[in-house]
């Protein structure tokens, strides 16, 4: 089997054009061993890769040049039947040195009159461990340790925040993650503590908008026993403690009270806090993660937020995407919501054809927990193993988001959603199948097709 394919002329041009130490620098970083051998069976190339199984250097094996050499070496030769068939041959090969049986995958390079010119031989590694299984589906990394493990995500612009984020983890300088509600901001700052020296040290998050002020206080810094009324005689750690040597991520930072900003302040400045009720410092060295979906020049103009702190937890900052600028990250992402379910439901639901091109016709304003709670949704109102998308919130085929995408969408998926919001908002006025047969002038057979195909979840409720 000769190689038949031939590159477009612009292609040639555009590879003639590389320079040659480029060819050299790919050949040479292949992790596959590469062995070429001319018409006589000489070595004429071989790549780093090699000397792992045969135990010599290249330049020792293209110095020997000649093809008996190998005979011992490694077994069997494939050069006698390469020279015979002139066609791909796949062997089982003994590495006398390595002590290893390795496939070899040997490529005959033809010349004009069909003689063999070159063999190309590609020695396979015995591969036992790999990175990623497919089998295994699901994106979760062999490697379980790896902070990447939990995040989805495809799109450069949502990659790019990852490994600036990444490499900043390595330092304990605080990191604001600015983003709209539902980008995964809370999910972000896990990645930065998985990825940081303390992941093995403890990680506690706290909503700053959830909580009132009195009990934030003590939620943060704690307080000793009888610091107030109802304190009780144990007194409590805060989570700025109980984060020592690890991080502490505040979540809606825009809304921590003034109070608090300027405790907060001063643990970020001097690794010191002073519990409620407390005479003495204690002292923390706790890494300080924030997030919030709020602007906060604008709170600093309205002077509800210290200019001083945004400029000490803004140390770092990241902005992560709304899903609608990823879109290369939507169809990924349901395909992780998918899997969750299945394996929360131990059966195995599929997505049909259709309905995934319609999750990229919407605009996600609730970003990705919005796309989380739309699978959930179509995977629980789907009662066979196929998730239709007449399963779909209406709101996903409004009009507007149709047609102002319309140039990319397939006719089909068009005409059967704007069939689909036509049956649906006629069943929800009409309430039964007579009535949307005799308002939409449709057989009864067709009516009771369609209203079952679209209003399979109306009918139920
Ligand atoms: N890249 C991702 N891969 C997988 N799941 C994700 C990803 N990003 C976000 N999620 C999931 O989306 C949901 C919302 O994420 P998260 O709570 O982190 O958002 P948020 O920006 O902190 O929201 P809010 O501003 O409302 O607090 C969570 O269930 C989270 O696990």
């Amino acid at each position: 089997m000769d190689n038949e394919f031939k590159h477009s002329a612009e292609y040639m041009e555009y590879l003639n054009a590389l320079p040659k130490e480029m060819y050299i620098k790919i050949l040479e970083n292949i992790f596959t061993g590469i062995l070429v051998n001319d018409r006589e069976g000489n070595t004429i190339y071989v790549n780093p890769a090699v000397t792992r199984h045969y135990g010599k250097r290249p330049e020792e094996m293209v110095a020997l040049r000649n093809w008996g050499i190998w005979q011992g070496v490694v077994s069997p030769p494939a050069y006698k039947e390469m020279l015979e068939v002139r066609r791909t041959l796949f062997y089982r090969q003994m590495h006398f040195n390595s002590q290893e049986v390795l496939t070899t995958i040997i490529n005959p390079v033809l010349d004009n009159d069909q003689e063999l010119e070159l063999m190309v031989s590609v020695i396979q590694e015995n591969i036992e461990s790999f990175d990623k299984v497919y089998e295994e589906e699901s994106g979760i990394s062999g490697e379980q340790e790896s902070p990447f493990k939990n995040i989805i995500g495809e799109s450069q612009n949502y990659m790019k925040e990852l490994v600036l984020l990444r490499r900043a983890s390595k330092s304990k300088t605080p990191i604001l993650i600015l983003g709209e509600s539902g980008v995964g901001k809370s999910l972000i700052a896990k990645f930065i503590h998985d990825a940081s020296d303390r992941k093995d040290q403890p990680f506690w998050a706290i909503n700053c908008a959830a909580i009132p002020e009195n009990l934030l206080e003590s939620e943060l810094f704690g307080y000793v026993p009888h610091a107030f009324t109802g304190a009780g005689g144990k007194g409590k750690k805060g989570l700025i403690q109980l984060a020592d040597r690890g991080t502490l991520f505040l979540d809606e930072i825009g809304d921590l009270p003034l109070s608090l900003q300027a405790k907060l302040l001063y643990v970020i400045e001097s690794g010191k806090f002073l519990p409620i009720g407390s005479e003495t410092y204690v002292e923390a060295d706790v890494r300080i993660l924030t997030a919030t979906n709020q602007n906060l020049e604008k709170l600093i103009e309205e002077r509800k937020f210290r200019e001083d702190l945004y400029w000490r937890i803004n140390a770092i900052m990241s902005k992560i995407p709304p899903l609608r600028d990823r879109k290369d990250d939507i169809i990924p992402l349901a395909f992780h919501f998918l899997k969750i379910n299945n394996q929360n439901n131990t059966i195995q639901k599929k997505f049909s054809s259709q309905f995934l091109p319609l999750l990229l016709k919407y605009h996600w304003p609730g970003n990705i927990r919005e796309l989380k709670n739309v699978i959930d949704r179509c995977y629980i109102l789907s009662p066979g193993y196929t998730i239709q998308p007449d399963k779909l919130p209406d709101y996903i085929f409004k009009e507007e988001d149709r047609v102002s995408n319309a140039d990319s969408l397939n006719f089909d998926v068009m005409m059967e959603a704007y069939e689909r919001q036509v049956v649906r908002e006629m069943y929800r006025a009409e309430k039964t199948i007579a009535g949307v047969q005799k308002k939409l002038n449709m057989s009864q057979n067709k009516a009771y097709r369609l209203v079952k195909k679209y209003c399979a979840d109306l009918i139920e409720k």
